[in-house]
């Protein structure tokens, strides 16, 4: 039970309205704030400015004050209160700090620090690397619902105080009461009386409240409110919480044997061992093919970790958190704790909880996970560390791969990056000698990586709903077989563009720069950059032709044709539209498991980390979609999601195949991912990052400024810019000021400017004060290190 307020009684016999003491700037008239016995304390408040803040803890707040505990502070002019994070207490202020000036703390929130010295250590990391506040960082790295205290409440308790306790046991007070008085006193005097409510109270001595009501308004007893911990509140209120979300799930039944290590996995793990065995950071990047037995890898040496009492942290990407994964953790481990974004405040909270209690071996999660408050950390893994879902796209836009080598750094452990298909950074760092490389380059038991046919669509004339007569046939062979079929189509909706055939205008999102989609089943069209739905026009907005023509597929009209090619075998398209349901992911992919379903399509939702034996067949719809869009990582992210999708098949007994349709069949992206050859592509594709300082080979920083005026947002780039170029030493590239490449996006206009620069820190020297040119009103810059998203 933690206690947040010992104030005895007064709490509620104050008059309402009476608020804490307004914060004292210390005057003349007072001794100085050391000689009253306080302390001094750095606070941390989630604002843009990065400043640790100068306090004066009183001394009734000394003995519950330390770094990683939540206070109450003022700030600003008129003093209003904030919540921030102790950082570091000292008895003297920083030098220079005139004590007088110096404000009191009005509250400390939490009776345990929220937060260790390594993970304060962390933060702090991530505001100076992500050039964000260390504010915004802790808030980041603390959940909402820790912060909340989720599930918590507050609790009113009755106490004796010691003088009427004294005159109780001496027998002078009896005298005074009356019978269901006394038995009231005699309750609370009992050795188990320290905690007790009213309603408590009066079920135990058989009275009304209004007995306690009078004694407490004679004074002989008093009120205390104390927060009940998340168990204290649960038992406390039996039918108001929800069941506790265990950490501890309940372990299923092992229903298979420990798998054997084949040659390549025990290699791989005994290229781990000593790290695992010793205590130090040590990165590795396990470059295995998709169906190496990776995950294989990651669990024994997740063993041996958990063996030495230490736990592990396990990233991986939303998606890939399908039961099938879970369970796998779940069937090695008796304690795993697994972390994703469907969880309640509540749920989150509890798991924050026990994990840093230590109740938890193995911690299996999403982005955030990677601040999982493990108390001994053993290990980080971080599963297909190439997947962009890692970097938070908000305040702190941090990427959780890269904070996983950070932390692991800091806590001198080994971390675990794993692909079939890693980033090129990754693969840098490793050439560079930075990371030891893990070689995996065949499938487990032998398996052949499938047959990939390109099918040229310039030379396809008989094209309906998506599907060349190649596919076609495969399909119906692969079916006719027995077998089961993935179709990856990375675009939802019926037709992707509306277009008039007479002025050739696209039909766009009223709010963004961008086409409108067409959903067929909701007969509207909707923008997929801000989900605005517009009714389908009945002629062109522009010139008022009557007839507009529907181009360009989607998955929903790649799944009629599915239907009306296969009507047989029953399908299922997996898309964020059909997906929206919680749990439907899981329930697709079971049906999908026992064969009830034979085809499953969809976008990249379904094109990575499955892993079904009876797949024989893979057919990529359009391989094109990412490859020519404004960004320097198209042809990755292309290579990427071609070799990924093709590694969902021929992963059982039988053989596997894959179609991929494209365009542009020389393009190295596709070329390469046909052939399952990584090193190749990369060879090629280094060397056209190094010319533009591009990552791997630079840093790079993007500025984006957006608002409703768009020659306001312009121009306020501009000076940025400007100035920004006064400064820079000359090591440093500017790309733009120039629209992004989405001009508008919920009628906000941007503009983006890309700072590149061999090292780092050039860059963030320059850009650590954006403060001036100050940005205008209503216009907001976001600053993004290390970019994923470029549009
Ligand atoms: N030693 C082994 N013996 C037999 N089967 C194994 C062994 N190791 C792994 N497998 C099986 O091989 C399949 C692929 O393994 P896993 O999912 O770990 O591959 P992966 O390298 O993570 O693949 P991907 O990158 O494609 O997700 C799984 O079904 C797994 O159960
Ligand atoms: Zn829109």
């Amino acid at each position: 039970m933690s206690v947040v307020n010992q104030d005895q009684d007064g709490e509620d016999a104050r008059p309402r309205g009476r608020t804490v003491r307004p914060p004292s700037w210390f005057g003349g008239e007072d001794e100085a704030p050391a000689a009253r016995g306080g302390m001094f304390v750095e606070v941390v408040v989630n604002r843009a400015f990065d400043q640790a803040l100068t306090y004066h803890a009183p001394r009734k707040l000394v003995a519950g004050i330390r770094p990683g505990v939540r206070v109450r502070v003022p700030l600003g002019k008129r003093g209003g209160l904030v919540t921030g994070y102790c950082v570091s207490i000292g008895l003297l202020p920083p030098e220079g700090l005139d004590p007088a000036r110096i404000k009191d703390v009005a509250e400390v929130l939490d009776a345990v620090p929220l937060i260790d010295a390594r993970m304060l250590e962390l933060t702090r990391w991530m505001a100076g690397y992500y050039l964000c506040s260390w504010g915004q960082a802790l808030d980041a790295v603390v959940p909402a619902g820790v912060r909340k205290q989720a599930g918590t409440r507050i609790g009113t308790f009755l106490t004796v105080p010691e003088d009427a306790r004294r005159a109780w046991l001496d027998g002078s007070l009896e005298k005074t009461l009356t019978a269901k008085q006394a038995a009231v006193l005699d309750v609370l005097c009992q050795p188990d009386g320290g905690m007790l409510t009213v309603s408590d109270v009066c079920r135990r001595a058989r009275c009304g409240s209004g007995v306690v009501d009078g004694l407490r308004k004679d004074g002989v007893i008093h009120t205390v409110k104390r927060r009940l911990s998340l168990e204290d509140s649960r038992k406390e209120e039996p039918d108001d919480a929800p069941p506790p979300a265990s950490a501890e799930s309940p372990t299923p039944p092992p229903t298979k044997p420990k798998l054997l290590l084949t040659p390549e996995q025990q290699k791989g793990l005994d290229a781990l061992a000593p790290a695992l065995q010793g205590d130090g950071f040590a990165p590795f990047l396990i470059f295995g093919v998709t169906g190496s037995g990776k995950t294989e890898v990651y669990l024994s040496a997740i063993e041996q970790v958990v063996a030495r009492g230490r736990e592990a942290i396990v990233l991986v990407p939303e998606i890939s958190l399908t039961p099938q994964t879970i369970r796998r953790f779940r069937r090695r481990f008796k304690k795993v704790a697994v972390l994703h974004s469907h969880l309640s405040d509540v749920e989150r909270h509890r798991h924050w909880r026990s994990i840093a209690q230590g109740e938890v071996d193995v911690v299996v999660g999403a982005r955030s996970a990677i601040f999982a408050p493990t108390r001994r950390l053993g290990l980080i893994v971080v599963d297909e560390e190439h997947e962009s879902t890692f970097k938070q796209e908000s305040v702190p836009r941090y990427h959780a791969r890269d904070v996983a080598v950070k932390r692991a750094q800091l806590e001198g452990v080994p971390v675990l990056l794993g692909s079939a298909t890693p980033s090129l950074e990754s693969w840098a760092n490793a050439e560079r000698g930075r990371y030891v490389k893990v070689d995996m380059p065949s499938r487990v038991e032998g398996r052949p990586m499938p047959a990939v046919e390109l099918i040229d669509l310039r030379h396809e004339k008989n094209m309906t709903g998506g599907l060349s007569d190649s596919l076609r046939n495969a399909m119906h062979q692969a079916l006719d077989d027995g077998g089961q079929v993935i179709l990856l189509l990375n675009r939802r909706g019926y037709n992707t563009f509306v277009i008039c055939p007479k002025c050739g205008d696209v039909v766009k999102c009223r709010h963004c720069d961008v086409a409108a989609t067409f959903h067929k089943g909701r007969r509207l069209l909707i923008c997929h950059m801000c989900d605005a739905e517009r009714a389908c026009p009945p002629a062109c907005p522009s010139c008022n032709a009557a007839v507009l023509h529907y181009g360009g597929i989607g998955t929903e009209r790649l799944e009629r044709e599915v239907l009306m090619e296969f009507p047989f075998h029953a399908a299922r398209r997996m898309d964020s539209d059909t997906m929206r349901r919680h749990g439907s992911h899981e329930e697709a992919l079971a049906a999908f498991k026992a064969g009830d379903v034979r085809i499953l399509l969809g976008t990249q939702m379904i094109a990575k980390g499955l892993d079904f034996p009876n797949v024989t067949l893979v057919g990529v719809v359009d391989a094109d979609v990412a490859l020519h869009l404004p960004d320097f990582r198209a042809a990755e992210r292309t290579f990427q999601l071609v070799a990924q999708v093709a590694g969902r098949t021929g992963r059982g007994d039988r053989p596997g195949r894959v179609f991929v349709q494209t365009y542009s069949p020389e393009s190295p992206a596709i070329l390469h991912a046909a052939r399952h050859d990584y090193e190749s592509f990369v060879t090629q594709e280094l060397p056209q990052r190094a010319g533009g300082l591009a990552s791997p080979y630079g840093r790079i920083v993007r500025l984006v400024a957006r608002g409703r005026d768009e020659g306001r947002v312009k121009g306020y780039l501009d000076e940025l810019a400007a100035t920004l170029r006064a400064r820079a030493e000359a090591s440093v590239r500017f790309l733009g000021p120039c629209p992004a490449p989405v001009l508008k996006i919920k009628e906000e206009f941007r503009f983006h400017l890309q700072l590149r620069c061999a090292t780092a820190p050039p860059l963030r020297a320059l850009l650590r004060d954006l403060s001036s040119p100050p940005a205008p009103p209503k216009v907001e810059l976001a600053v993004d290190v290390d970019p994923v998203s470029m549009l």
